[in-house]
């Protein structure tokens, strides 16, 4: 099992629109997100959404993923948050990486070039694959869910 402190390497490949942007890298020591930048300018509206450059592309190594995450500094002051958090990134995609934002705030958003808009977490990926069998195996929980065991505590 390899150790989370023995980091992966991941190949990026700068795209001319991304020229001259960092590459996306944990702030501090313990930092789980890496931050990742806006490659263009523009608003977002109140309501709005847009699919953000981040000016590259990679190749995350087989047996990974990466996750796309909001950061909350963001969402707490301004509403910007990821539609489709967190946002699965596949080993095997080597288009661009795009960052989903939507503008849950009530007042228009802008958004400069190399501003951090969102953060990168990887993640090992378990394979599995489905059997169908005819009964499940029974337990305490049984068919409860959805606030089954109540909603206080
Ligand atoms: O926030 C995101 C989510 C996805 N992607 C890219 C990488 C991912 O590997 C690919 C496909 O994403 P996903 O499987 O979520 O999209 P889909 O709607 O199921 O499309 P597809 O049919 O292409 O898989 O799109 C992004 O750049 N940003």
């Amino acid at each position: 099992m390899p150790s989370p402190f023995d980091p992966i390497e991941i190949r990026l490949k700068r795209l001319p629109h991304g020229e001259g942007l960092p590459v996306p890298a944990y702030a501090t020591a313990h930092a789980a997100g890496m931050d990742v930048v806006s490659a263009e300018e523009l608003t977002l509206q109140p309501g709005g959404r847009h699919a953000v450059a981040t000016g590259f592309a990679m190749a995350i190594p087989e047996g990974y993923e990466v996750q796309v995450r909001p950061r909350s500094g963001l969402a707490l002051k301004h509403g910007i948050s990821l539609p489709n958090t967190p946002g699965t990134i596949d080993a095997d995609y080597r288009g661009e990486l795009r960052i989903i934002l939507i503008n849950l705030g009530d007042q228009p958003f802008a958004i400069a070039r190399g501003d951090r808009i969102a953060q990168l977490v990887v993640a090992p990926v378990q394979i599995a694959s489905f059997r169908e069998v005819d009964g499940l195996d029974e337990t305490a929980r049984g068919e409860g869910g959805f606030g089954s065991t109540g909603v206080a505590s």
